[in-house]
């Protein structure tokens, strides 16, 4: 894939996949790390393997399948990457963004982006589900920005702004949610900050997150977001807290990507439930087929 993406190559892709599912999805739900069993909530599944999506990226990393699917969560029809794209596996900013615009011409007018990541905050714990408030974009404050380069008008303005972009309506529906799921002693609500990877956090950087108010850690989501918020999506993220990230010469713990994957399996089933309540209670004019 080249790494200048024009209106074409979404569109082209957009059409593909138009032409082979009946689904019309207004909510797209990106899956974290481990997390792709979001998507085995969908009924009535049309899946494609990224492999077989003209002018999608390849996933590489464990935990992210490389799947698409579409399908309906309590009569809403969605579409759901199990398994996203990050800077760290080589990927340019546009192609780990390309299938947020793929989505915008499909009709997608929310987005849900999930994420594993490190917890810096010091009151949380390893399963807690972070609702993301708003985030720090490392790479973006760095140049690295997949909105680099020429303006498309027709996706958005030059220059967008970024705040408040995590949904507030979505926000206090999830807590709600939560409330009555029983589960709000385990929810969070914090600044997810995004930094390069692949390696995690050395003890003096986690210290510098720790001091900037960085509340969580990770290697994606913000790009996703800068696109979608570029493009006149709705934005809502969900954190889960895999593990905490060392910030003391005396720890001897460290971080690995199998603990990650292992604790995202310990919060499944919490999380399809508050994902599928939360997209049934959006406001969707959905029309399906
Ligand atoms: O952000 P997601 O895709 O959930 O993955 C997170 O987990 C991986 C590290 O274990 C990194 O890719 C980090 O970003
Ligand atoms: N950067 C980073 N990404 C993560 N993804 C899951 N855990 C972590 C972490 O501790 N640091």
């Amino acid at each position: 894939m080249k790494d200048q993406i024009c209106y074409d190559d979404y569109q082209k892709t957009a059409s593909w996949l138009l032409s082979q599912t009946q689904h019309r999805p207004k909510v797209a739900i990106i899956c974290g790390s481990g997390l792709g069993m979001l998507a085995d909530a969908l009924k009535c599944q049309d899946s494609f393997p990224y492999s077989d999506i003209p002018g999608f990226p390849q996933s590489t990393v464990q935990g992210h399948a490389g799947r698409l699917v579409f399908g309906e969560l309590k009569g809403k029809t969605c579409v759901c990457m199990q398994g996203r794209f990050h800077m760290y596996e080589g990927h340019s900013l546009c192609k780990t963004t390309f299938p947020v615009r793929v989505f915008k011409l499909l009709g997608v007018e929310t987005l849900i982006v999930t994420n594993a990541a490190g917890s810096l905050a010091d009151s949380y714990q390893v399963g807690d589900i972070m609702i993301i408030k708003d985030h720090i974009n490392f790479p973006g404050l760095a140049g690295l920005n997949p909105l680099n380069g020429p303006n498309d008008d027709k996706f958005g303005p030059r220059f967008p702004p970024m705040s408040g972009v995590y949904d507030k309506d979505l926000r206090k529906i999830a807590f709600d949610l939560c409330k009555s799921m029983g589960v709000s002693q385990f929810v969070q609500e914090g600044v997810y900050c995004m930094v390069g990877g692949p390696n995690f956090e050395s003890i003096a950087e986690a210290r510098l997150l720790h001091r900037l108010g960085v509340d969580a850690v990770g290697m994606s989501t913000a790009p996703e977001v800068v696109v979608a918020t570029h493009c006149g999506m709705r934005v809502f993220g969900l954190s889960l807290i895999t593990n905490k990230v060392v910030k003391s010469y005396n720890d001897t713990e460290s971080v690995n990507h199998e603990a990650v994957l292992e604790v995202s399996k310990l919060r499944s089933q919490t999380l399809q439930m508050l994902v599928t309540e939360l997209v049934s209670r959006m406001d969707i004019n959905n029309n399906t087929t």
